[in-house]
């Protein structure tokens, strides 16, 4: 896994994770960046890896760690430059040992993406990113939020809410569908998943009456996607879809925007809400929550969300076999 931001609580919640491997059920995994943020914030053993080979034979008794980088002087909550160079390093070597096939896939920790910006990373996040070093269209991978009852996917994502009507397509749309439908089956062994489409506006619009986005762009996705075969309704008002007898009805519900998605999941599974990118030929999977600066080297972060990427990144790889 890659340790993402070395100021943040990554390297914590990377270190946590460890500790409770055993009581969690954990599959062996090695962390991949700067061993002195690991160092910052723990006092726990670390075993320096030269090769993602020697990790399994050091899994039991230290974290191993693949140096990539040095990320100068680490204080938590407080990023930096090097800092963000590191996590970017981290990540760019996590992603290619993932591709080579010297891991079962990765598990990203938060980076800041303001100061990722800053370094000259170019995309709106990780899954962009990861994303074209797989070779594949940002439209074709998706994002993917995961929690026991609620999986969501934001259709447009680190995008201005005042851009997001003019991006919102057709071809978007069925792009996202498509790929979430068969990421559901690869992923999660879902042999034939049921989505549910959120409209934009209020009430989806009333008939035109609050907004035409669901007329014009949503309707016809979702009409277009049914040829295609796909189990898909709506578009659905987005403020009733979320509760617990409506998350029964469908297996990922799609939305229009990232908070529209990210709001319902975090609000009812921040400790263990996982973001897993659909449409890779790799598995990547992350926390649901960022880098929290605020709390970083206070001993406080809840490594959960982390302990269930970890989780989620094995089932999948394991449902990927069985897939075929
Ligand atoms: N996957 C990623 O790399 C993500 C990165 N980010 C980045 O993280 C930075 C901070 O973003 P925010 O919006 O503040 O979101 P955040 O998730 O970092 O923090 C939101 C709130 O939750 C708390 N929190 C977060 N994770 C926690 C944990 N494991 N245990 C206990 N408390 C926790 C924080 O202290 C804060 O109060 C931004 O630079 C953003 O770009 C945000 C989301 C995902
Ligand atoms: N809000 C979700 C998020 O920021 C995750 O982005 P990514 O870096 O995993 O693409």
């Amino acid at each position: 896994m890659s340790l993402g931001d070395p100021a943040g609580i990554g390297p914590e919640i990377v270190a946590k994770s460890w500790v409770m491997r055993e009581a969690r059920g954990l599959p062996p995994f090695f962390a991949v960046g700067d061993a002195a943020s690991l160092r910052a914030v723990w006092l726990g053993p670390i075993a320096i890896i030269g090769a993602p080979e020697e990790a399994a034979g050091a899994f039991g008794t230290a974290l191993p760690c693949l140096q990539v980088a040095d990320a100068g002087e680490i204080v938590p909550g407080s990023p930096s430059i090097d800092g963000a160079r590191t996590a970017f390093q981290a990540l760019e070597v996590a992603v290619g040992l993932a591709r080579q096939g010297s891991a079962a896939g990765i598990v990203t920790a938060p980076v800041g993406k303001e100061q990722l910006y800053g370094v000259g990373f170019t995309h709106p996040g990780q899954t962009e990113f990861v994303a074209e070093r797989c070779g594949v269209s940002p439209h074709n991978a998706v994002m993917m939020l995961a929690g026991p009852s609620l999986k969501v996917v934001p259709i447009t994502i680190h995008i201005p809410l005042a851009d997001v009507p003019s991006v919102l397509t057709i071809d978007l749309i069925r792009a996202r569908a498509l790929t979430t439908a068969k990421g559901l089956q690869r992923n999660f062994g879902i042999a034939r998943p049921r989505l549910a489409v959120a409209g934009l506006n209020p009430h989806a619009g009333e008939n035109g009456a609050l907004g035409r986005e669901e007329i014009d762009v949503i309707r016809p996705a979702i009409d277009l996607l049914r040829e295609d075969g796909l189990d898909i309704v709506g578009p659905l008002a987005a403020d009733g879809m979320f509760h617990a007898r409506a998350r029964e009805a469908y297996d990922a519900a799609l939305c229009m925007y990232h908070d529209q998605a990210l709001i319902p999941i975090k609000t009812l599974y921040f400790d263990e809400g996982v973001n897993i990118t659909l449409g890779l030929p790799i598995v990547r999977t992350s926390p649901d929550h960022g880098t929290a600066f605020g709390i970083a080297g206070t001993d406080s972060a809840n490594p959960g969300a982390m302990m269930a990427a970890l989780k989620m990144a094995a089932e999948a790889a394991r449902a990927r076999l069985a897939h075929g």
